[in-house]
This record gives C-alpha cells, sequence and structure tokens, in this order.
C-alpha cells in the first residue's frame, strides 16, 4: 500500500488571539477521559492485526541518532519498503497490500541518502529541521536549513518552534515563526513539532497547537523525542481536541503525530484508539496520522509474528531497526 498522498493542505488563517487566549484545559477533566479510553473499545485478537498493520502504514520510521550513518539510513529504508519479513507477509495473506511505512523521518544530512534508497517506492522523506530538536539556531540559519531538505528532495518537514514563545504569552512571534517555515517549505507538507514536553501547562500545548494550526501547520507533532517527557496520552488528547475545534472553526483538516517513546504495539493501539474516538476513522490514515518512532516496527512485527506462529521469535532474530 503506497502512502497517501495528502490530498488537501492546510492554509492557516489569521492569527486570532481571542480564540488562542479563551483556551483553557482542565488537566482533571483529561486525565478521566484518558483514563476511560482503554474500556471504551476493546481491540479484539483478530481486529487487532488489522490495528497493527494500520500502525506500520502510518508510521514515520525514524532515526535521529548521533551515530547515524548513510548505511543506517539505507537499511532503514529497506525496512520502510518491506516492514514485515516474506514469511510473515504470506502468513498474514497480505502480499497484494504491498504494505510500506508512511514516510523515513531523518537529519538533514541524510535526506538525499534516503531519497536515492527510497526511489520508486513512493515513501516521501521527512527530514526534521529548523535546528532540531532545541530549535535555537539563528531564524536565518533555520530558514535555509527548510530550503535544503526540499532541494534535497524531502517532501515533508518537521519545524521545531521556539518554546520560550509560548512560555511567555508570544503568540504574535510563535505565528510569524511558524507562518515563515510554512512559507519556506513551499509545497513540502509541514509537521510542527511542539516539543510538549518543555511546556509548563496543558493550555501551553493547546494554545500551542491552536497558533501552529492558524499559521498553516499541515501537522501538529507533539516531540522531538529528545524532550525528558514526550507523546503521552493526555497531551495527545489536548492536541486531538484542537484538531477537531480548529476544523469545525475553518474547515481545515490538520493531521496528528505523536512522537517519542512510542515503542510498544500496545501503545500504538492505545494511540489509534485515541484518534478514533476523538477525530473518527478519517485520522486513521497517513494523510492525517503518522507515528513519530525509531524502535516501534520491532515490537509490532514481534506481535504480528505471535499473531500467526503463536510464539514469539528469539530476540536475536529480531532486526534491529
Ligand atoms: O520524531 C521522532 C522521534 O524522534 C522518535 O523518537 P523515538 O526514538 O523515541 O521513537
Amino acid at each position: 500500500m503506497a502512502p497517501d498522498t495528502h490530498p488537501v493542505r492546510n492554509p492557516g488563517t489569521a492569527l486570532d488571539l481571542s480564540v488562542v487566549r479563551g483556551i483553557r484545559v482542565n488537566r482533571s477533566a483529561v486525565e478521566r477521559r484518558v483514563g476511560s479510553l482503554p474500556g471504551r473499545r476493546t481491540v479484539k485478537k483478530e481486529w487487532q492485526a488489522a490495528w497493527l498493520l494500520r500502525a506500520i502504514s502510518c508510521m514515520d520510521l525514524t532515526t535521529l541518532s548521533g551515530d547515524d550513518t548513510p548505511g543506517n539510513v539505507r537499511r532503514l529504508c529497506a525496512k520502510a519498503a518491506h516492514p514485515l519479513k516474506p514469511e510473515l507477509v504470506d502468513a498474514l495473506g497480505i502480499r497484494d497490500l504491498a504494505l510500506t511505512t508512511g514516510a523515513v523521518c531523518v537529519y538533514h544530512q541524510y535526506v538525499s541518502t534516503a531519497v536515492d534508497a527510497l526511489r520508486g517506492s513512493g515513501i516521501p522523506v521527512a527530514a526534521v529541521s529548523t535546528g532540531f530538536p532545541a530549535g535555537l539556531s539563528p531564524f536565518e540559519q533555520r530558514l535555509a536549513e527548510i530550503h535544503a531538505s526540499v532541494a534535497a528532495g524531502a517532501t515533508e518537514i518537521d519545524i521545531v518552534i521556539t518554546r520560550a514563545y509560548v512560555l511567555t504569552g508570544n503568540w504574535v512571534a510563535l505565528y510569524d515563526e511558524v507562518r515563515a517555515f510554512r512559507d519556506a517549505c513551499g509545497d513540502a507538507h509541514m509537521k510542527t513539532i511542539l516539543g510538549v514536553g518543555e511546556l509548563a501547562t496543558l493550555t501551553n500545548v493547546a494554545r500551542a497547537s491552536m497558533v501552529a494550526m492558524m499559521a498553516g501547520s499541515d501537522f501538529i507533532k507533539t516531540s522531538t523525542g529528545k524532550e525528558p517527557t514526550n507523546a503521552t496520552l493526555p497531551v495527545g488528547l489536548v492536541m486531538t481536541r484542537m484538531i477537531r475545534d480548529f476544523g469545525e472553526r475553518t474547515g481545515h483538516e490538520v493531521g496528528f503525530k505523536p512522537a517519542g517513546g512510542i515503542r510498544t504495539a500496545k501503545q500504538a493501539v492505545d494511540w489509534l484508539i485515541l484518534m478514533k474516538e476523538e477525530l473518527g476513522d478519517r485520522w486513521l490514515r497517513p494523510h492525517l496520522f503518522r507515528f513519530g518512532a525509531s524502535g516501534l516496527l520491532t515490537d509490532v512485527e514481534r506481535q504480528l509474528e505471535h499473531y500467526v506462529t503463536g510464539r514469539y521469535a528469539a530476540a536475536h532474530r529480531q532486526p534491529m531497526v
């Protein structure tokens, strides 16, 4: 299944400060709602495999390590194109699906390596950009980084915001920054990383989400994977409620990408349940939902193997991606 292309983009709106300042989040209500989610939709065994295949198709298979090499990136791309072992594909009866991950996500340095490795596969390359992960390099340098990654063939750009703008309530500066990044992206789709673990409150997360969408983000993304706290379900609930709210106000659909610390098939299913409950089935497809994850595919493959054979593969037989 070649990843869905993004049919429509979010053009954004003017910054509406009265909307942004009017947003307040009640943490205990959020926690109650998150606590009720697992009981709402038990995923039956036979459906579990289908949900895990969906998780693969929505995965930005990621490597963002200081020791990345061209060889690692090429191996990651091969895995993205063929995420499951051929014998597992046959046992699941999904050869015709031609399943791939949603994208491969790398540092700028490896965009051209990934583009070459994925040529002909239809799998997009996403680049983390704008001084990832802290986002504190000079502004012109951050813009230049976007231009360079787009020129190298990235069709998705994951930008990071200046967290200080959120922490000081400088919504105009945040809007202008994200808008400038969006302009620099051109036709590349932009995912805006909020760095939620550094935003102090859920109200800040909600307001930053709204400003990022007003400024034209195609996706909002929780984390870089480098903050002390990354993707959590309460934060996910707040961000998806903002996506719903923005959609109701403007008619624009914005995607969601939880990232950082998502390593198990069970976590993946929890996130898919959240999306289905909060935003509906349209947000279970790669044009509106992605996992940002470096290690998740390993466990998903392991669980699918268990589903098929009734036992787990020995750890040494499970390739690390
Ligand atoms: O954007 C993706 C994240 O950096 C991945 O984080 P992870 O390595 O914890 O899965």
